[in-house]
């Protein structure tokens, strides 16, 4: 059975341009697949097509099933069954899942409150899990927080946090590093890697990064200009890459690592 099932998807805007152009792939239950390219290829469109939230004006047409639902065409109210109950995402910058104005155990209940039915007292020790779980120390005190008053890393665990809340049977993280500071991107990796893990979910993750992609996913798709290029396990694109742009993402991953291998010797 797949989860997640993409045929054809194909995204144009409203005068026409194809930014996303044919593509497939699918996921099930509990594997992980890495969507790599550079920036612009159409990564994070795929992913917001995948939920249905597409940028307005733009169109998408193909399939995407997920959990039995089609997402193209789907009403609004059809979206919100499936979102966060089926696929929830992860954004590259934590503030565009957050609200600015409201304390971060609030915003963590929401979803609690709408999709599990918690209130009072059993509400209040979900958010304190929620915000446990992702490990965040002291978390009464960031549940009281706003997020401008919390360090970027702790911004994308609570992010993380709402995400994981509603127990998605797929995370979407779109590039949940980029934004970070070095020092903490490992670890939000390793955070992630374990959660899916222990909840036995399946991972859509998107990064320009195939060093990145490496540490959480097994298998992997190659995006270029909107469309996908190659996949494969990551093992395979990165010992014997078949397309030309794979080679060079390769290439550019190994220079990094060189470059970085003498620093983390020191
Ligand atoms: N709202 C929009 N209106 C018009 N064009 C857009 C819009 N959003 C994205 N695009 C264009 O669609 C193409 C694919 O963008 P997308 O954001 O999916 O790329 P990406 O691979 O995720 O890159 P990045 O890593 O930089 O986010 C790019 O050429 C981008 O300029």
């Amino acid at each position: 059975m797949t989860l997640l099932d993409v045929r054809g998807l194909t995204v144009r805007t409203a005068d026409g341009r194809t930014l996303v152009d044919d593509l497939s792939l699918s996921v099930a239950p509990g594997e992980r697949l890495g969507v790599i390219g550079e920036s612009g290829s159409g990564k994070s469109l795929t992913t917001l097509a995948v939920l249905g939230l597409l940028p307005e004006g733009m169109t998408a047409t193909g399939s995407v099933e997920l959990g039995g639902t089609q997402i193209v065409g789907a009403s609004e109210k059809r979206l919100t069954g499936v979102r966060g109950r089926d696929a929830a995402i992860v954004f590259q910058e934590p503030l565009t899942a957050l609200d600015p104005l409201m304390r971060v155990g609030r915003q963590i209940a929401g979803p609690l409150r709408q999709r599990r039915g918690l209130t009072g007292g059993a509400l209040k020790r979900a958010v304190a899990e929620a915000l446990e779980q992702v490990r965040l120390p002291e978390p009464g005190r960031i549940a009281r927080a706003f997020p401008h008053e919390i360090s970027g890393g702790q911004r994308q665990r609570v992010a993380l946090a709402m995400a994981l809340a509603c127990e998605p049977k797929l995370l979407i993280a779109d590039e949940p590093t980029t934004a970070l500071d070095v020092s903490v991107q490992a670890d939000m990796l390793a955070l992630i890697d374990t959660l899916v893990r222990i909840r036995e979910m399946a991972v859509l993750f998107v990064s320009h990064d195939l060093a990145v992609v490496a540490k959480v996913t097994d298998r992997a798709l190659v995006m270029k200009d909107g469309r996908a290029v190659e996949e494969g396990t990551v093992d395979e694109i990165v010992r014997a890459p078949r397309e030309e742009y794979t080679r060079t993402l390769v290439a550019s991953a190994r220079k990094l690592e060189s470059a970085l291998a003498p620093r983390s010797a020191r």
